[in-house]
């Protein structure tokens, strides 16, 4: 438990006075490679402890713009701001604070498939805190149980899971570090609407207990009515619209209309 304490005081150590409750903001940015661009003059704001669904037509640009965020993708024009600190002036040790306070949850799990699932939760504690073998497995041993899989995961690898459960591990390891704010892309995709429903869940109660702000790209209608506080539609290259479900209900913009008022959406009624 001190050593838990410990954990939480020295991520703290750089947090931001002022960071208020925009705990992501995107001003004026624009992505692209080559001649194409993929994100132009965008903006975006993302609350403290909501939970943010992502959507958008196939290609426009979500895990682009998620990637940009992380610093993974370079920007050409714009700020972003992160706990209230541009990643970009930041300094190395305010960077890496940042990171050890953002989880991330890639499409396709992307586990390490030579590494056990509790090898793959240590991997950020190992990367970021210098912490015992010993206290490394009891905080492995509660992610476990945080995302509803039995211990008698942690010793499997990934080729032996089933994709419910190399989704719940890969969303154990982007809760290493008990981070602020998760970024999820497409994390119900392969799954069936039974496993959907259980993830769903899993994140809305993650979000209520934690305290959580999350980032989530999906094409889940399921999802985006059940858990969100608010969706952003991308298109057009920017935010084309964000806003409570009932918003998007009302929205008459062609896509969003299809989407949220189409045939599809129609059926799941
Ligand atoms: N590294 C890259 N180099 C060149 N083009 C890229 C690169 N990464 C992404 N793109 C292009 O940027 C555009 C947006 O891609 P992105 O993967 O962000 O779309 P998306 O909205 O997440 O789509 P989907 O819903 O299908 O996952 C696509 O046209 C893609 O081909």
């Amino acid at each position: 438990m001190a050593a838990a304490e410990d954990i939480s005081e020295d991520t703290n150590a750089f947090a931001n006075p002022h960071e208020g409750d925009i705990i992501l903001s995107a001003k004026g940015v624009t992505v692209g490679f080559g001649s194409k661009i993929v994100l132009k003059d965008l903006d975006l704001e993302v609350r403290k402890g909501e939970v943010l669904g992502f959507v958008g037509g196939s290609g426009m640009g979500k895990s682009v713009l998620m990637r940009t965020i992380l610093g993974l993708t370079p920007k050409r024009a714009g700020k972003i701001k992160v706990f209230g600190y541009d990643l970009e002036t930041a300094s190395k040790d305010i960077r890496t604070s940042i990171e050890r306070r953002w989880g991330v949850l890639f499409q396709q799990g992307a586990l390490f498939s030579s590494l056990t699932v509790k090898q793959n939760i240590q991997m950020p504690m190992r990367e970021y805190l210098h912490l015992s073998p010993q206290l490394m497995n009891e905080l492995a041993t509660l992610k476990l149980e945080l995302v509803g899989l039995p211990q008698d995961a942690a010793d499997k690898l990934p080729s032996e899971l089933s994709g419910g459960m190399i989704k719940r591990a890969s969303l154990a390891r982007a809760l290493a570090l008990d981070p602020d704010l998760v970024f999820l892309d497409e994390p119900t995709s392969g799954l069936d609407p039974i496993g959907a429903a259980a993830f769903d869940s899993l994140i809305a109660n993650l979000s209520a207990t934690l305290g959580l702000t999350v980032y989530m790209v999906t094409h889940d209608l399921d999802s985006l009515h059940s858990i969100c506080d608010r969706i952003a539609v991308l298109g057009d290259k920017k935010v084309l619209a964000i806003g409570t479900i009932d918003e998007m209900m009302e929205n008459d913009q062609p896509w969003i209309k299809s989407y949220f008022r189409g045939e599809r959406a129609l059926r799941r009624t």
